[in-house]
């Protein structure tokens, strides 16, 4: 076995609550989003374990759930790196439009489609596909070599990049990954053998919630 990858995708944001798409958009954490992330964080906690490096996307939720495990677990001095390369998926044109209202415009399949199917872009935005297309490099070359070492290694990020994430380690299908949702602030602890693939996952929290 090797090391350990902690996925934790941020606490309810603003725009969650309003029911926007928000993509590339930078609102912060609710009150409620703030108790979720404090919530994982005490999970991790009782986990004892110690990180070696933490990466976070650019954007403010993220960062601002981070901040609070690291702070929650006595290891705010960690290591951070932040690279765009973990943003959401940029929503394009959907970015600020309400949910329902885009439902009502363009049917809810339609939506659905945007929202989870593999690589159907939202108009001007980017399909899971395509925010693989990043995240799997900055993966493949940042991250997963130091988890490779040994290393405990935390990732603070959102649910389009955290489900491309997902599918590869999971081992999922275009199929499979159109059911994957991620409930905010529960972390997903993931063991990795040599080869890099997955000796064990443990879910720190209830995911069911997670649409
Ligand atoms: O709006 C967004 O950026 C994302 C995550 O909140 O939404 P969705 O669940 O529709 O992919």
């Amino acid at each position: 076995m090797s090391g350990t990858l902690v996925l934790v995708r941020h606490g309810q944001s603003e725009w969650n609550l309003k029911n926007l798409f928000t993509g590339w958009r930078d609102p912060d954490l609710t009150d409620k989003g703030r108790e979720e992330a404090e919530l994982g964080a005490n999970a991790l906690k009782d986990t004892g374990m110690t990180f070696d490096v933490a990466y976070v996307s650019v954007l403010t939720r993220a960062q601002h759930t981070l901040d609070i495990i690291l702070d929650i677990t006595g290891q705010k001095g960690v290591e951070t790196i932040r690279d765009q390369a973990l943003n959401e998926r940029d929503y394009g044109d959907l970015s600020g439009l309400n949910k329902d209202d885009a439902r009502q415009r363009w049917g809810e399949e339609q939506v659905h489609e945007w929202r989870r199917s593999y690589d159907v872009p939202p108009p001007g935005g980017e399909s899971l596909k395509d925010t693989g297309a990043r995240v799997w490099p900055y993966y493949m070359t940042e991250i997963l070599p130091r988890v490779l070492r040994g290393e405990t290694v935390l990732v603070s990020a959102h649910g389009n990049s955290l489900r491309a994430l997902v599918m590869i380690l999971d081992r999922m299908s275009p199929d499979d990954v159109t059911g994957l949702n991620l409930a905010t602030g529960v972390p997903m602890v993931y063991k990795l053998k040599a080869d890099s693939t997955v000796e064990s996952k443990e879910v720190l929290g209830d995911m069911s919630s997670a649409h």
